[in-house]
């Protein structure tokens, strides 16, 4: 039998994902040949052009993947990857998926850091020892420190004088690796409660310079009350009757990545929202994700912590409510 030629197959397997139900069936189709190719979509791309033989393990094995994204299995798990800005994480069972709307997110904190970066490269040159907020003893207790690992010296001063910003329930590490990796010299910290998401957290995060904590996110990070730059959330939101249509989505996304709790399954957000005002400084930024339809509820939830200014609501790329921005006050609150 002459081996089946590139264009084919995609085109056969795109049929089936669209008859699948699957929303981008040529992509889907043309990501995993690339994978079972190991080359680059590109490439697949310019062999689907030429019609070019694909060879019979090749082929087998982008069957066996097509199968199983027709059963709606997450690309991202077949393929054992998802692009989050200019990372790339690694993801599969039991990690919630990084979508593109948060890394609009993401982008309201690495702007925060950024900016704090910049002042204060404009300030350390007056006063080099200034800020002595966070200590390398603090960076000592870590449950896990990936990588880079502050020491003494000149590396571990000017680290220490970077930004400090917090993932609250980090999943994969998606947005604490994007701010590590896009703001150079902020200090990042992210929390998860999962076992399973901590263990895919900390094989992304290694050697990242991340402190990753397994904790509750509403209770963690006490030695860092007051110090925060930045705190940055996607928590789980979802409504318990809520649940989502996509079956990639309802049957492989963990439970608790999704379900926020509560009758309205804002319990973890109220409970992150009043971690934030507790870990900020006065004057220290907050941004959260929600769903479109959680925008007031949102913005009164942080408004109700007495912590904050008043809150915005931010939009992501498709121009839909999603975010509740918002910075600490000086007033001090009750924890
Ligand atoms: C919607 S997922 C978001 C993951 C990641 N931030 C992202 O955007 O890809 C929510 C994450 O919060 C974690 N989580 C749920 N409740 C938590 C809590 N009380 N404390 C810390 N993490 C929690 C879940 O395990 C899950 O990994």
């Amino acid at each position: 039998m002459p081996e089946p030629c590139a264009g084919a197959l995609l085109r056969g397997a795109t049929t089936a994902l669209a008859a699948a139900g699957v929303p981008s069936p040529r992509a889907d189709a043309e990501l995993l040949l690339a994978h079972a190719l190991r080359a680059e979509r590109a490439e697949v791309r310019r062999l689907a052009i030429l019609d070019a033989p694909v060879p019979d393990d090749a082929a087998a094995a982008f069957d066996d993947l097509l199968a199983r994204r027709v059963r709606r299995e997450p690309l991202q798990h077949l393929t054992g990857a998802a692009p989050f800005r200019h990372v790339e994480l690694a993801v599969g069972p039991g990690v919630f998926v990084p979508r593109p709307e948060t890394e609009v997110v993401a982008q309201v904190a690495i702007d925060e850091a950024a900016r704090l970066i910049r002042s204060r490269d404009r300030s350390v040159s007056d006063t080099p020892t200034s800020d002595t907020r966070a200590s390398d003893t603090t960076m000592a207790r870590d449950d896990a420190f990936c990588g880079a690992r502050p020491r003494a010296g000149g590396a571990a001063r000017s680290h220490a004088h970077g930004p400090l910003a917090v993932d609250l329930c980090t999943g994969s590490g998606a947005i604490a690796l994007a701010v590590a990796t896009e703001v150079p010299g902020a200090r990042v910290v992210a929390v998860e409660l999962d076992a399973a998401a901590h263990a895919w957290a900390a094989r992304n995060l290694t050697g990242s310079g991340v402190r990753l904590v397994r904790g509750d996110a509403r209770t963690a990070l006490r030695d860092l009350d007051g110090t925060v730059d930045v705190v940055v959330s996607n928590p789980p939101y979802v409504p318990p009757g809520a649940v989502p249509r996509d079956p990639e989505v309802a049957h492989h996304d963990p439970a608790v990545a999704l379900y926020g709790l509560g009758a309205d399954g804002l319990e973890v957000p109220r409970g992150v929202t009043a971690a934030a005002a507790r870990l900020l400084r006065p004057g220290g930024l907050y941004v959260m994700e929600h769903a479109e339809t959680q925008a007031a509820a949102a913005r009164a939830m942080v408004e109700a912590t007495g912590a904050f200014e008043a809150a915005q609501t931010r939009t992501d790329l498709t121009g839909r409510p999603r975010m509740v921005v918002s910075r600490r006050t000086a007033t001090s609150v009750e924890h």
